[in-house]
């Protein structure tokens, strides 16, 4: 099973790294036409505005909806998660809109601009180590949203079917765990599409 990780910018090595670990195969999609060699997609953080204009300018936009509407699971993390969101808060314009949800960006301080903790995950068993760097949050999120985690009360990781998103860097640290979910969300869309 092949699991892209988009790499217009951001850690991509560390996300390689954390899906092999999981026992997925990474690879560095750099163009819109190894699409159609991957079973899933990480879109991994950075800045999203910059993301959203690689996106625009290499033409990734329509390809990922179509990835997506094939039902292929695509998992963003932090600015990965803001290119995922319908809806930016703000009023920014949103760059992929594939789920249903509104982000607010750089949510938690200037003072706590990156902080570490522990999270209880829905579907893992013990907590997951998470680092948060100018961090977004998910202010609100559609019914067919599910809350997999929060931090202090706001949501920072939900799942939309095939969708996956968190508001922190599961790359950074050696908890390949969010990773190995994924990987088995691919799993079962390989055993839906076969
Ligand atoms: N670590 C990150 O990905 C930060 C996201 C960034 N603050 C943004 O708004 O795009």
């Amino acid at each position: 099973m092949k699991i892209g990780v988009l790499a217009l910018q951001g850690a991509v090595a560390e996300h390689i790294r954390s899906v092999e670990l999981a026992g997925g195969v990474g690879v560095s999609v750099k163009k819109v036409e190894q699409l159609n060699e991957i079973d899933g997609l990480i879109i991994p953080g950075g800045e999203s505005t910059t993301i959203g204009k690689l996106m625009r300018k290499y033409n990734f936009i329509d390809a990922i909806r179509h990835f997506s509407a094939a039902g292929k699971p695509i998992f963003g993390t932090c600015a990965g998660m803001i290119v995922l969101a319908e809806r930016i808060a703000g009023g920014e314009e949103p760059h992929l809109g594939l789920m249903n949800m509104t982000v607010s960006r750089n949510a938690f301080g200037r003072q706590r601009e990156s902080f570490e903790t522990d999270l209880q995950m829905v579907g893992i068993e013990e907590t997951v180590r998470a680092v948060f760097i100018r961090a977004p949050l998910i202010q609100s999120i559609g019914d067919e949203v599910t809350v997999l985690s929060t931090y202090q009360d706001e949501i920072v990781t939900a799942r939309q079917g095939h969708l996956l998103a968190c508001s922190f860097h599961p790359e950074l640290t050696d908890d390949y765990r969010l990773h190995q979910y994924f990987v088995q969300m691919v799993e079962g869309s390989l055993q839906r599409l076969r």
